[in-house]
């Protein structure tokens, strides 16, 4: 019998084109046990975990729409008239880059909308991974094994940042040359290096003819690209990790509850890609951003008096605007410490995001791994820490719009300041303590709740008269969610005297970590939870209500 004859490969030659070309790609690249292996992959199921698809889709949106504004930007500044539609510029001198960009605006076709959407999908980018990381912080979900992923993370929001900066940097306007200028400034208050660094970055004296061909090269290849790699990264230890999720019956640091991937994410996802383009698309067709042509070209002898840097670096500006303008003179040198100091700040408050885990790791001196998230008020002095820096980060932000404050709200430009300078000091104390009396509250509410159910409002007359509200019991299904969390102890420096009475030296570090230890999981941090003697004991007394 030959063969071609036989019933297996007859078979074979019926099957529908789709298995046999799934057949060949699974001769060369394997595809079969690639997908068997993940794409039933379980998902959980949670509104919060879709911040992380915003900050995706809104970065491939980015980079479709920036592919098409490169096949008509130019990159230069040479000096050209204007000879283009928009009449109030008529025979103006400006570079190539502007001129450019005013004729993406003007004369492209479809070309002022992709503008709009490349600036308002990095504006959505740059909130979505802000928010993505508060949910992320909030929730606990940087802790074992995530912390690398965190790290990951973190490097694509700065680098986000400074691709951002180097866009609106490249049209070439009064505005945006403005924010280099003040870029500059920065660099050149650099103690001893500064001034080269400065020379490098623009090719000789600021503006030079360089900065938009060099911005343009960082802007369109480098950081995007390096962005592009971490990206990839970040997803890929999404997935080997396993997603996280909040506590629940069933669930536990062992196991994930939820939908797989195929189909119902990747239906799901795929939707969700269009409704984030639709929503971006609706935003810039309809509001304007950044109209370089009300603003005009930039000239190094002109500075425009509304400068406000896109929101994300707000915070950078706003450490500059509140800083006393100090300075030291000496043998002939001048250290300018008003934008030094703002200079060392800025990366110094993102380094101790970045190291966050690290820090929450040595103190809890947990080397478990998590996959279930906390309830943020079940970590009060985190949660505190967080809400401090975002307050920190939201008032340095007034401080870089404080002349719009003082404009539009008629207030004093200096009371502004002061209220900045006041409000970085003073405002993250006052929103730490808040926030963990808060948690500590709802914690409470939380205890209350298990032990004696829910109030339901019902008030009924007891025969002997007395008033009461009924309380409903919760179903074993809440009483679970609310007491699943763990509560640490704090840690304490063991014993000083060893068994031979020889005294032992205590480590600084040792008692830092006791006193931190102290302020997370001490008695004035955390409410402990019932335990089931508390709850069958006050469940089973008579008079129960
Ligand atoms: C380009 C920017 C980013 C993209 C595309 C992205 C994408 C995602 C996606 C899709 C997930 C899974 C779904 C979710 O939990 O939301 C995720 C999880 C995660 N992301 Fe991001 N992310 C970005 C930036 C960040 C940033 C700025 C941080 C923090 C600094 C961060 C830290 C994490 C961590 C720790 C997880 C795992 C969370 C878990 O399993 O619960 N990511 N990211
Ligand atoms: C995270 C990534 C990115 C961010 C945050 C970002 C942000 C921006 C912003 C805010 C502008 C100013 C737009 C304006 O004129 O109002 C800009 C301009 C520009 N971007 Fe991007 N961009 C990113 C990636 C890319 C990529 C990957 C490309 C190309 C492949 C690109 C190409 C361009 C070009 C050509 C311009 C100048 C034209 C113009 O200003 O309209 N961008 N970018």
């Amino acid at each position: 019998m030959s063969t071609a004859n036989s019933p297996e490969s007859r078979s074979r030659g019926k099957a529908p084109a789709g298995e046999r070309l799934a057949d060949w790609a699974d001769g060369r690249l394997g595809i079969y046990s690639l997908a068997k292996a993940n794409m039933r992959k379980i998902f959980p199921d949670h509104w919060s975990f879709m911040l992380g698809e915003v900050c995706m889709y809104s970065f491939i949106i980015i980079i479709l729409t920036g592919v098409y504004l490169t096949l008509f930007f130019h990159p230069s500044m040479n000096e050209v008239e204007y000879h283009g539609s928009y009449v109030p510029l008529q025979g103006q001198l400006m570079s190539e880059a502007f001129n450019s960009t005013l004729h993406i605006s003007f004369d492209v076709r479809g070309g002022l909308l992709i503008r709009q959407i490349h600036h308002w999908a990095a504006l959505i980018f740059l909130a979505g991974m802000f928010v993505h990381m508060m949910r992320v912080f909030f929730t606990g979900a940087f802790r074992k094994p995530r912390e690398v992923n965190w790290l990951f993370g973190f490097l694509l929001f700065v680098l986000g940042m400074f691709t951002g900066f180097t866009g609106y940097s490249l049209p070439d306007d009064l505005l945006s040359g403005t924010g280099v200028r003040f870029m500059e400034g920065a660099i050149l208050s650099v103690p001893i290096v500064g001034t080269y660094i400065s020379f490098f970055l623009f090719g000789g004296e600021f503006p030079g003819g360089d900065f938009v061909a060099r911005f343009y090269s960082i802007h369109i290849l480098l950081l995007p690209g390096i962005m592009l790699g971490l990206m990839v990264a970040h997803l890929i230890l999404v997935f080997y990790h396993k997603h996280t999720q909040f506590a629940g019956p069933g669930k536990s640091n062992k196991n994930v509850v939820g939908m797989p991937l195929l189909p119902v994410y990747m239906a799901k996802a795929g939707g969700f890609f269009f409704l984030v383009f639709g929503v971006i698309a609706i935003i810039a067709a309809i509001a304007q951003i950044n109209p370089i042509w009300a603003i005009g070209p930039y000239r190094p002898d002109q500075v425009s008096t509304g400068a406000q840097p896109d929101w994300y670096m707000g915070f950078a500006e706003g450490l500059i605007r509140f800083m006393p303008g100090w300075e030291i003179n000496l043998w002939g040198h001048t250290l300018v410490l008003g934008v030094f100091i703002p200079l060392v700040l800025f990366p110094l408050v993102l380094a101790v995001i970045a190291v966050y885990p690290f820090i929450e790791a040595w103190i809890t001196g947990d080397k478990r791994e998590h996959h279930i998230l906390d309830r943020p008020r079940n970590a009060p002095t985190r949660t505190a820490f967080g809400v401090a820096w975002i307050t920190i980060y939201m008032i340095t932000l007034v401080g870089g719009g404080n002349d719009l404050w003082a404009t539009h709200f008629h207030l004093s430009i200096n009371a502004v300041t002061w209220f900045v300078r006041i409000g970085f000091f003073v405002g993250p104390v006052i929103a730490f303590v808040v926030t963990k009396r808060i948690c500590l509250g709802l914690q409470r509410r939380d205890r209350d709740k298990v032990l004696h159910g829910r109030e339901t409002g019902t008030i009924k007359r007891l025969p002997h008269g007395e008033f009461i509200e009924v309380h409903e019991p919760l179903s074993q299904e809440a009483l679970h969610t609310l007491t699943a969390h763990e509560q640490y102890q704090p840690l304490e420096i063991g014993p000083t005297v060893d068994e031979n009475g020889v005294e032992r030296k205590v480590k600084a570090t040792e008692k830092l970590r006791a006193k931190l230890s102290e302020t997370y999981f001490g008695e004035e941090s955390q409410i402990p939870k019932p335990t089931v003697e508390e709850y069958k004991e006050i469940t089973s007394g008579h008079g129960h209500h």
